[in-house]
């Protein structure tokens, strides 16, 4: 597995090492021990998840205030632009994103701590979007900072109107969310 930083420390994109042959590939999309040798991280996931989504959709940018959740992410069919963004006030790279293009032929994951929000925009015209969290969904602690907040300023790397849910098209401004210590 490649480690790969970003410009957050705490943001990294792991490339797992894939095998080719006649057949196809195979590759090891998750092991405990190689991912805490890799990241030197000690940090245990209890969910997947999978969500499917059409060009345009953007889902983000999300975060649970209690049960905060790390999250590895990656697709395995189409492409996203995914965006991780610090939002622990004490953090020196406070307010800053970061975003890698994900795809099913790149097979990169990005690791988002637990403390950053999320969110993802389609690129193709599908994509499938799976990830391993370190904590459970907690819907009541979940909050939403807008997309296209000034003050965070994200670039897409999608030039469409992305399509929103209903509660990501009420996310809130950085300086009015509930955020991390
Ligand atoms: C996230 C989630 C949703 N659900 C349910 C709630 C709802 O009825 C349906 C769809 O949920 P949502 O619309 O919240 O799904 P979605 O907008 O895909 O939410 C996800 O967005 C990405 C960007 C993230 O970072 C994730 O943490 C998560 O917030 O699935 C679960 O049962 N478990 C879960 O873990």
């Amino acid at each position: 597995m490649k480690i790969i930083p970003t410009n957050i420390p705490d943001v990294i994109i792991l490339e797992p090492k894939v095998f080719g042959d006649s057949r196809g590939f195979f590759f090891e999309s998750f092991n405990q021990l190689a991912f805490s040798k890799a990241t030197g991280l000690d940090v245990q996931f209890v969910q997947d998840n999978h969500s499917r989504s059409a060009k345009g959709v953007l889902r983000g940018l999300h975060y649970q205030i209690q049960h905060p959740q790390g999250k590895l992410v990656r697709v395995t069919h189409g492409r996203v632009f995914d965006v991780a963004v610090d939002i622990r006030r004490s953090s020196p790279t406070f307010g800053q994103w970061e975003g890698v293009e994900l795809n099913a032929e790149n097979h990169r994951q990005l690791w988002v701590p637990a403390g950053f929000a999320h969110g993802f925009v389609v690129l193709s015209d599908s994509a499938d979007f799976l990830y391993k969290t370190t904590d459970y969904y907690a819907p009541e602690y979940e909050r939403c900072i807008a997309w296209n907040d000034p003050a965070i300023d994200i670039n897409w790397q999608y030039d469409g109107e992305p399509q929103l849910s209903g509660k990501d098209k009420q996310g809130l401004l950085l300086k009015d969310a509930e955020l991390f210590a």
